[in-house]
C-alpha cells in the first residue's frame, strides 16, 4: 500500500467569522493547518494540501508538501487534489485541514481497514436523543439508531475513488456519499471526540482546551510481559505473526506464539489492566487454536481506547533454536501492521541461553517484552 494524504484548506472559513480563514489561524503553538499536517508526517508517503488561490502567501513556510489551488466547493478541490497525486499512490485519506487534532489512531484504523475495504472512514455513533423542530420548538423526535457522525480521514482504493469523483455530478456533503454513490462499500472505523471539524468561533476555544488538557495529560505508561511455551511434534510454530517451518512446534491453548503473547502482556500491563489470561481465558473453548493477533489487537485497542498509543516497544525471544535473525525483519513488520504503528516503533530481538536452563535444553521457547505507551498530545 502506498498511502497519500490530501488535505483539504480551500474553504473560506466564513462561519468561523472574521478575520483569517480557520486554517491559517493560530492554535497553540502552530496553525490549524500545521497540526493537520502534522497528523499525517509519519503515515502518509505524499502530502498534498489544496489550497484557495488567494491563501498562497500562507503556504510559503509548508515544506514537504505537494500545494494545489482549490475550488469553490469541497468536493472540487478533492477533484483538483487527487489529480495532482503521484503516480504510484495506491490509496488516499481525504482529510479536512478544519479538523486539527486528528489522532494518530484515527489514522491507523483507516489505514488498516483499507487492507480489505476499498473505502474506510472514522464515525462517532450519535448518543444524544435527536429531535425535530419547527419555528425554535421542538416538533418531534428522530430515531438515533444506527445514526453516526462523519469525520475524516475518509480513505480510499485511489483508482476506485478517481473514478467515482469523475461520475459524480452534483454537490456532495463527503467523500462518501460520492463514494457509495459509485458502489464503494465504506467501512466505518472509530472517530476520536477531539477530531472535531473547527467550523464555529468557539470551537478554538474548545480546540485549545483540548491542547492544553493534552499537555497536562501528557504520560508515559511501560509494561513488560514473560511468556514460555514447551516444545511438541509438530512441522512448524508461529512467532511475533510469523510463521516458521521447524522440526517441532510449540504447545498452547492458543497457536502459542510465545512473542505476540509476551507482547500482549507488556501493553496490557503498561495499562495496568491484568493480562491475555483475564481477558481470554484459557478456560474458555473459544480461544482454543485462536490466532494471537486478536490478543495484541485487542490490547493495543484497549491502550488507544483509553488515551494512548505506542511509542515503542521491544521483544526477546530466548531460543538455541530456530534462529530468529532470518525472520526479523518479517516478524517486525507482523507486529507494526497488527498494531498499526510504524515498524521502525518495533524491534525484535533473540538470544540463546548458552545451552543453560529449559530453553538451552530446548525444551520451549522463552519471550520478554516492553512496551512503552504516550498519552496525550501534541501542542
Ligand atoms: N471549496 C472548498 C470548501 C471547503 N474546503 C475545505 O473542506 C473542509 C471542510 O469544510 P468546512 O468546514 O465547511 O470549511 P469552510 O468551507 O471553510 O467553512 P464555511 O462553510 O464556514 O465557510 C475545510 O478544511 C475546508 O477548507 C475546500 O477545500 N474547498
Ligand atoms: C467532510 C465532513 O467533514 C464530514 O463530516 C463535512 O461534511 C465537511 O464539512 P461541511 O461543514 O459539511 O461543509
Amino acid at each position: 500500500m502506498k498511502v497519500a494524504a490530501l488535505i483539504v484548506a480551500a474553504g473560506r472559513g466564513t462561519r468561523a467569522g472574521e478575520g483569517l480563514p480557520k486554517q491559517w489561524r493560530p492554535l497553540g503553538t502552530k496553525r490549524v493547518i500545521d497540526h493537520a499536517i502534522a497528523a499525517f508526517r509519519d503515515k502518509a508517503c505524499q502530502i498534498v494540501v489544496v489550497h484557495h488561490p488567494d491563501d498562497a502567501e500562507f503556504c510559503c513556510d509548508l515544506d514537504d508538501v505537494v500545494l494545489v489551488h482549490g475550488c469553490s466547493t469541497r468536493s472540487a478541490s478533492v477533484r483538483a487534489g487527487l489529480d495532482a497525486l503521484a503516480p504510484d499512490i495506491t490509496h488516499v485519506l481525504i482529510h479536512d485541514a478544519a479538523r486539527a487534532l486528528c489522532p494518530p489512531h484515527v489514522i491507523d484504523d483507516v489505514i488498516h481497514a483499507l487492507e480489505s475495504h476499498d473505502g474506510a472512514a472514522p464515525g462517532l455513533a450519535v448518543t444524544d436523543a435527536l429531535w425535530t423542530t419547527s419555528d425554535g420548538h421542538v416538533s418531534g423526535t428522530a430515531k438515533r439508531d444506527g445514526l453516526f457522525r462523519a469525520q475524516t480521514p475518509q480513505g480510499f482504493a485511489l483508482p476506485a475513488i478517481t473514478a467515482a469523483h469523475a461520475a459524480f455530478d452534483g454537490e456532495a456533503a463527503d467523500d462518501v456519499e460520492v463514494a457509495r454513490a459509485a458502489g464503494i462499500e465504506v467501512a466505518i472505523t472509530k472517530g476520536a471526540e477531539e477530531n472535531f471539524k473547527i467550523t464555529h468561533a468557539d470551537d478554538f476555544t474548545r480546540a485549545t482546551a483540548h491542547l492544553q488538557r493534552g499537555k497536562d495529560a501528557m504520560k508515559i505508561r511501560i509494561g513488560n510481559g514473560y511468556d514460555v511455551h514447551r516444545f511438541g511434534p509438530g512441522d512448524h510454530l508461529w512467532l511475533c505473526g510469523v510463521k516458521i517451518p521447524f522440526g517441532r512446534t510449540l504447545q498452547g491453548h492458543s497457536d502459542a506464539d510465545v512473542g505476540m503473547h509476551a507482547l500482549s502482556d507488556a501493553i496490557y500491563g503498561a495499562l495496568a489492566m491484568g493480562d491475555i489470561g483475564q481477558h481470554f481465558p484459557p478456560s474458555d473453548p473459544q480461544w482454543k487454536g485462536a490466532q494471537s493477533h486478536i490478543f495484541l489487537r485487542h490490547a493495543i485497542e484497549l491502550a488507544r481506547d483509553n488515551g494512548y498509543s505506542l511509542a515503542n516497544c521491544d521483544v526477546t525471544l530466548v531460543c538455541e533454536q530456530p534462529k530468529i535473525g532470518p525472520h526479523a525483519a518479517a516478524m517486525r513488520q507482523a507486529l507494526a501492521d497488527i498494531m498499526g504503528v510504524d515498524v521502525a516503533d518495533v524491534s525484535v530481538k533473540a538470544t540463546t541461553s548458552e545451552k543453560l536452563g529449559f530453553t538451552g535444553r530446548e525444551e520451549g521457547i522463552a519471550a520478554l517484552a516492553t512496551a512503552a505507551l504516550v498519552g496525550g498530545q501534541d501542542g
